[in-house]
Parts: C-alpha cells; structure tokens; sequence
C-alpha cells in the first residue's frame, strides 16, 4: 500500500491534474473506476442470487452505473435503484445513458440475506447527512444482513475524517481509488469499510508532486530509509542509550517495560532511573538492564551531565506524588538531543499548565514525543479533544503544532503528528493491544529508536507500526510484557 492519503479535495485535484496530463478523460477515469468495482465483484462475489446497484446523482452513481452495465455483461442479474438523477452533460450522465438496466427509485429496493449490494450512492461528494430513503436503504441493508461492497467510501462515511454523519452504510468490501483517504482509515469510518481495496484507474503517480500530500498511511515504506542500522565499528553507547524513569516501589514494572522495549527494539544501553525506596524492586528483575538511583534533581542532572542518554521515557508507573514538573522541564532544557518521550503520569502532570511544557518544547534542542490515549489527550488539549468539528487527525495534528513536538494520539487508529503538519494514521492495529501496561511498551520502542538517532516522528511511527505488527501476529492471549520479546523477527524483516 502506498503510504500517501488524500483528502477528498486532494483527490478531485489528482483527478484533474491526470486528466490534464492525458490520456485519460472524466468519462475514462470513470470506466476505469466502475471496471475495477466490477472486476472485485466478479472475483469475489460471484454467486449471488441477486445483485442490486445503489446510483446517487453524482460521480459516484456514475461508477455505479458503469459497475452495472459490465455485470449485466457478464451475464449477472442486476437491478438499478437511483436516488437522484445525474446532471445533463456531466460523465455520469453519460455512464447512466450506456447503462442498458432502467433505474428504479431508491424507496422500491428491497434486499435480502442473499442479495449483493454495490453502494454507489455518495463517495467523497457527499456534503451533509443521508436523507431519508438513503437511510432508509442503509438501515434495509442492515436489517437484511446483505452484503455491501461500497464504491469509494461507504455512503455516510466523510472521506476526510472518517466521521459518520447518522446512519451509513457498512461495507464488507470498499474499492476505493488510486490513494486510500483518511476515512478508510480512521474510526468510524474505518470500521464501516471492511476490507479496503485501492484499484488503479490510470491516474498517474506524478500528479502527487504537485500534490505534496502531508497525510499517510502509516506502513514501513513511509519511515523505513531512516530506521537503524547498526553499523561495524559501533559500540553500545554509539548505538544509543535510553533511559526510563521508575515509579516507586509499589509500580516499578510499568518502566521496566519500557526499558525492555528499548533494549529489544536496538538501542545499545538502557538505564532505569529509580527512586531509593525502588531499587531493591527493580534490581529483583532487571539484567542486562542498567539501575542507577534517582532521588532529586541534583541526581537527575549529574546523571544526564555524565551520560547524556539519547532518549529518555518520564510517565509510565511514575505517580504524581513526587514533582514531575520541574524534572520534566529541566530535563527538556538540557538534553542536547534525541528525544524526551511523555507518556502516561507524565502527561497528566502537565494538566494544569500544559503552556509550560509546550514553551519549553519550542526552544529544546531536543524533541518531545507526547503518547497521550484519548483520556490523556482530554487533559492536555481539552478544547481541541472537546471540538466535535475536527477530527482524531485535526486534533492531533493542531496539538502537535501547539505543543512544539510529536503528538502519537493513541488507540484502535492511532495518529502520529508533528509540528509543521506531517501526520500518518496507523492501520495495522490490533485490539489485542487493549490490555495494560501496552502503552508503556510503546513508549519504550519510541525512545529506543529515537536514541539511535532515528528522527522523532519516523521513531514514534516506526515504534507505533511495530507494536501493532506484534500484537497482530502474536493474537489472542497477548500480555504487555510478549511485546518486546516478538520485536527480533520483526527487525529482521525490516533490516
Ligand atoms: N476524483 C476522482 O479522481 C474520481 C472520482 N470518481 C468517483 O467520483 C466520486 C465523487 O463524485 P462527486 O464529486 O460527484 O460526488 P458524489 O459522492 O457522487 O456526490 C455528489 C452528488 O451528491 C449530491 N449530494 C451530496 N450529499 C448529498 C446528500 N446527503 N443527499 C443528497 N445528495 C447529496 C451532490 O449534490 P449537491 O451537493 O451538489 O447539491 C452531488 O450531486 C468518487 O467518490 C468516486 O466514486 C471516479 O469516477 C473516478 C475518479
Ligand atoms: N482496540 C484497539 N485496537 C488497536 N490498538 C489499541 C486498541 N486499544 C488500545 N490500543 C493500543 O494499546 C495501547 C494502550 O496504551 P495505553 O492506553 O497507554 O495503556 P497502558 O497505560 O495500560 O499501557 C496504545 O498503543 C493503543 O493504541
Ligand atoms: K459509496
């Protein structure tokens, strides 16, 4: 998969830059589109008694009509049922003309368990809520337990966001076209798509030049050039030291986690920062793991002044009885490089003064990656979480600018942004991940791979991707502390 999304005014731009670089015109495009709709209807589909072909009024009841035409073709029963009419002169005019199956009106469809559905209904044009019958159409569809294979997008579903505006419908197969947009990606939207195919219709991938897209899916070939390699003459320092941060004695295991996740994920050296009262705990089940004691501040820095750790994670199990703050900020304006990962407590510290954190931010040399879940991201940016017009995307994304570093807004479409607006959607999750103690092994990998010189953003969607990717194989009965012993076959893949 391509890494590029696009949003739906992306995409209406791609169609016309190709169309303008030729060969291919609207009516072209659109054969291309409804053909390849066609084709993964025929492959997969292909025993069904009956088949029904939703048209709206658009470019995408266009496609629906083209769809029609060839599965009449092949000698499939068909029937249209239209909402709307599409307007004199336009491409799907056309397509509707050279469709040989009349339409029927929307409110006359009536599906059952064995009928295919193809919505061609609204795809990326749809502008405000289904009206009545295409409601009505979807929630029949539902009802009957037809199966839907949704042109685009599922209608309903916003392509920029994923938001669902009532009911929609919900695809077992979307085919979607030259790029995946960000609603395929994100939830609701994502969910309602089932399995997403991305069909190649003839525009040419040199319109996304002029493009410059800023948003991706998050797959390795998006980060992969930047990721570690461990080289000849290295030794363990030069391969990056990380350091976490331990809560006191009775939550010592959340940093530990982390530690483990940095080690297995490549860095040459990591050190667990624990309080006097946390050692004995730490020390009971750390090996190739430095300890060092951390009581004040004054330790804090003689310890980064004599071995200016590459990365470090400040949050998981940390509590918020102890200041965090002053450590937070002071650590922030001292690290040369590399990254400082915020995660859980950490995060949650700063809920009353978020502007402190972020001015610092802005001026530290090095980056700060914030790993807030839905909860922890309320705390930082309540307007933002509490802003129903933007998206997961919007919102992390303004966060990131906002906070001067890396927001990884976390959950089942976890979106990792930066500040200047590059934001990448992670696709191959996993709710196998829903279990405790996860994030702090996602802070861990993010700091590992930061502390090998890997730059924050392509860290935390490296870190993100591999996280998911283990979960994903590894399955049912997953724990946090599988995680960062399944991440050796994965590197090897990757390197
Ligand atoms: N771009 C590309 O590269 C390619 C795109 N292709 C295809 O084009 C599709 C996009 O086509 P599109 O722009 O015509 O939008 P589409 O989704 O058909 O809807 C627009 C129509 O719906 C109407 N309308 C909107 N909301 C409504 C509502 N709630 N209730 C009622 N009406 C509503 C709206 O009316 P208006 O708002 O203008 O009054 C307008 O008439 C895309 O998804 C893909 O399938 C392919 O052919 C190949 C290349
Ligand atoms: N349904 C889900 N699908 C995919 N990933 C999920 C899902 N639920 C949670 N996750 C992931 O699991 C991790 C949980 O992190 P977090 O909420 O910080 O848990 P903890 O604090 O217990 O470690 C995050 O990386 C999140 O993206
Ligand atoms: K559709």
């Amino acid at each position: 998969m391509p890494p590029e999304l696009l949003t739906p005014q992306e995409m209406t731009e791609a169609d016309r830059l190709a169309i303008a670089a030729g060969p291919h015109d609207g009516h072209a495009l659109m054969r291309n589109a409804g053909a390849a709709v066609a084709m993964e209807v025929l492959r997969r589909f292909p025993d069904f008694a009956r088949t029904a072909v939703l048209c709206g009024p658009g470019n995408n009841g266009g496609d629906g009509y083209v769809v029609a035409r060839l599965l009449r073709e092949a000698g499939i029963a068909v029937r249209v049922f239209a909402q709307g009419k599409p307007r004199d002169g336009s491409d799907a005019a056309l397509a509707a003309k050279e469709c040989p199956v009349a339409a029927e009106p929307l409110e006359a469809f009536e599906p059952a368990v064995d009928t295919l559905v193809v919505d061609a209904l609204y795809g990326a044009g749809l502008a405000r809520p289904l009206d009545g019958p295409a409601q009505a159409a979807a929630l029949r569809c539902r009802d009957a337990g037809a199966t839907v294979v949704a042109i685009d997008l599922p209608s309903g579903v916003a392509g920029a966001s994923g938001s669902t505006w009532e009911r929609s419908f919900e695809a077992a197969l979307t085919v979607t076209f030259f790029r995946l947009k960000p609603g395929h990606l994100l939830e609701p939207g994502r969910s309602a798509c089932g399995e997403t195919v991305v069909a190649d219709i003839g525009i040419p991938a040199s319109v996304l030049d002029e493009i410059a897209p800023k948003t991706f899916a998050n797959v390795p070939d998006l980060w992969r050039k930047a990721f570690p390699q461990p080289a000849h003459a290295q030794h363990k320092y030069s391969r990056g030291h990380a350091a976490v941060f331990s809560g006191g004695p009775a939550s010592t295991g959340a940093a530990r986690l982390a530690a483990l996740a940095a080690a297995r994920v490549g860095v040459g050296a990591v050190t667990v920062l624990a309080p006097g009262n946390a050692l004995a705990a730490n020390a009971a089940h750390l090996t190739s793991i430095m300890l060092k004691r951390l009581d004040d501040d004054d330790e804090g820095e003689a310890f980064v002044a004599a071995h200016a750790p590459d990365a470090f994670v400040l949050g998981p199990g940390y509590g918020l009885e102890r200041p965090v703050r002053g450590r937070v900020l002071a650590l922030l304006a001292r690290m040369e490089r590399g990254a400082l990962v915020l995660d859980a407590d950490g995060i949650t510290a700063f809920r009353d003064a978020p502007e402190r954190l972020f001015d610092v931010a802005k001026e530290a040399r090095a980056a700060l990656v914030l790993t807030p879940h839905e909860g922890e991201f309320g705390r930082l940016f309540p307007d933002l979480a509490g802003e129903d017009a933007l998206s997961k995307l919007d919102s992390a994304r303004a966060a990131a600018e906002r906070a001067g570093g890396v927001v990884v807004l976390k959950g089942p479409d976890t979106v990792i942004a930066a500040p200047g607006g590059r934001a990448a959607i992670n696709c191959n999750g996993s709710p196998w991940l829903a279990t405790a103690g996860s994030g702090d092994v996602l802070a861990g990998l993010i700091a590992g791979l930061a502390a090998q010189r890997m730059p924050a953003f392509e860290a935390a969607c490296a870190a993100v991707w591999l996280h998911a990717e283990a979960a994903t194989r590894f399955g049912p009965g997953l724990i946090a502390e599988d995680l960062p012993s399944l991440m050796p076959p994965l590197l090897s893949e990757l390197l």
